[in-house]
């Protein structure tokens, strides 16, 4: 109202002198600024006194100049200043209805191969882990009672499960293929862990150290694309609608079913659908490669520190599996503290310490502030895991923290690990299977001890995007044998 009729004062002055009217048009601008930019502050104070509580960091930056490379850790310090919900000035993003058509594609597919706890489908995934757990016991044997840096030969196994799910192609140890391709998604970790701050401040992607940066990982991009395009080209050439063996196989039936219906130009929002596959590749392979291996050598970190905890698992095992057999997924019921064990070292391990970024439509209040739509709210996983009012001294491995009374396997609804909502974890089927059938099977045929003159295996870990153990090396004793096992270990001396 005001501003209305300021405006409507101006225009008769200005029709009857043009030199006056300019400087009167000068200070209307400034006055018409003063108002927007005081409207401006109120409405930015009024939003912000609706927002949880938290710093204020500096302007344009915010708080990003202040979080460093530890992330996670500075993140756990905030919110034991602020509280559970805080918040920080950092910057916005929103998701889109591809990555929703994506997500409900891949869950279905993966589910049809087997990464589902129920029905008989369950038994396809635990076969194909299992052939990798067994290739691993038997490589394992031939390096028996020799220091041994395990992290490469779970690289390789863990690697071959989600390869063989995703397109059935399975890598040797010493194959140059794998290791350019290792070597390459390390690097892209690294690179992306290192320009994390242009998703917040997109302007500073132009800095040469930044774009050099950019420039090295499309390169490396294009690298792991070309070995792709020779998957796809491959499957292509052997494609059978009747006979979907992978993910790519799904993706190729997909695309050959919305050509025939006529809406191709739709599918994935009109994108190139082979772009769109091979990212989709790129991603789960990275997710489903480095989570597992990291926390298998979180696992075998724990058991050094922990023999005592080694030793109950081994019993239990013993007891209910038995030396004849390696054990099953419907053991799992029957082996809870083998089952706890793995809980505690991912509770306390936190391999991914913050969820990935979510972002709401709009404004959405909780315990009575306000989340602006659009901003960003990144669930802090390692906080909730190391809350001493939720844990009983949250520093200390105690795998019976989840066990109840009765001796049952109990988890709190505050230990999610695979982070929550609607962005939870894709693969948690697989990772939980994973993890029980590789741990309890080296548990099962060795005892992993430290070799002469090693240092213990530390606590703190090394940030990438996801934290894992320092370089550390074992021995493995072998536990007697018998049927089952003794067949494989002679294999392993053939
Ligand atoms: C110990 C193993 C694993 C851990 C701890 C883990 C943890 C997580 C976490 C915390 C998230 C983010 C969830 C959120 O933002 O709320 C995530 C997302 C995801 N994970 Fe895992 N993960 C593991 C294994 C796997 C495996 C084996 C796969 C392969 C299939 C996988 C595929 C994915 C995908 C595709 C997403 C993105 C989901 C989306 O954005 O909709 N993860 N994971």
């Amino acid at each position: 109202m005001f501003i209305d009729s300021y405006i409507v004062g101006l225009m008769r002055k200005e029709f009857f002198d043009p030199l006056n009217a300019r400087k009167t048009l000068l200070v209307f601008c400034c006055a018409l600024s003063c108002v927007l930019f005081v409207q401006y502050i109120f409405r930015l104070l009024s939003q912000i006194k609706k927002l949880p509580p938290g710093p204020w960091g500096v302007p344009i930056f915010g708080y990003l100049t202040f979080i460093g490379h530890e992330k996670h850790t500075q993140y756990m310090k905030l919110a034991k200043k602020y509280g559970a919900l805080f918040s920080a000035k950092l910057g916005a993003q929103l998701t889109g209805p591809l990555w929703k058509d994506q997500r409900r594609f891949l869950h279905e597919k993966l589910r049809n191969f087997g990464m589902t706890v129920l029905g008989n489908k369950k038994h396809l995934m635990e076969n194909r882990i299992m052939t990798e757990v067994t290739e691993l016991l038997v490589t394992l044997s031939s390096v028996e009672n020799k220091s041994t840096d395990l992290s490469r030969y779970l690289s390789v196994s863990v690697s071959n499960v989600i390869c063989n799910i995703i397109m059935s192609v399975r890598f040797s140890i010493e194959d140059p293929k794998f290791k350019r391709f290792n070597w390459l998604i390390e690097e892209g970790m690294r690179l992306f862990g290192e320009i994390h701050t242009i998703d917040y401040i997109p302007q500073i992607q132009y800095l040469p150290g930044n774009i050099n940066a950019k420039n090295k990982i499309a390169k490396n991009r294009e690298e792991m694309f070309d070995f792709y395009r020779e998957i796809i080209e491959e499957h292509k050439r052997t494609f059978n609608n009747n006979n979907i063996r992978d993910i790519v196989d799904a993706y190729l039936a997909e695309i050959e079913k919305a050509q025939a219906e006529g809406r191709d130009g739709e599918l994935f929002e009109g994108k190139d659908h082979e772009i769109q596959m091979m990212q989709v590749i790129a991603d789960l392979f990275s997710a489903g490669m480095e989570t597992i291996k990291t926390t298998l050598l979180w696992l075998n970190v724990f058991m050094l520190r922990h023999p005592d905890a080694m030793q109950r698992v081994q019993d239990e095992l013993d007891q209910v599996v038995g030396r004849n057999r390696l054990p099953k997924i419907e053991d799992v019921p029957y082996l809870p503290i083998t089952e706890t064990t793995i809980l505690e070292v991912m509770r306390i391990s936190s391999i991914v310490p913050l969820a990935t970024t979510h972002s709401p439509k709009s404004d959405v209040v909780i315990n009575g502030y306000t989340i602006p739509a659009g901003s960003y709210v990144v669930p802090l996983i390692n906080s909730v895991h190391m809350d001493p009012n939720l844990w009983d001294k949250p520093e200390q491995f105690n795998p019976s923290r989840f066990l109840d009374a009765e001796g049952k396997v109990h988890k709190p609804d505050y230990f999610i690990p695979f982070g929550v909502g609607r962005r939870r974890c894709l693969g948690d089927v697989l990772a939980r299977m994973e993890l029980f059938l590789f741990f309890s099977s080296i548990m099962h045929t060795f005892t992993i001890e430290l070799p002469e003159d090693e240092p213990m295996p530390g606590l703190k870990g090394i940030i990438g995007v996801t934290i894992s153990p320092q370089a550390f090396r074992v021995n493995l004793r072998p536990r007697p044998l018998h049927t089952e096992l003794a067949n494989m270990h002679t294999m392993a001396v053939c």
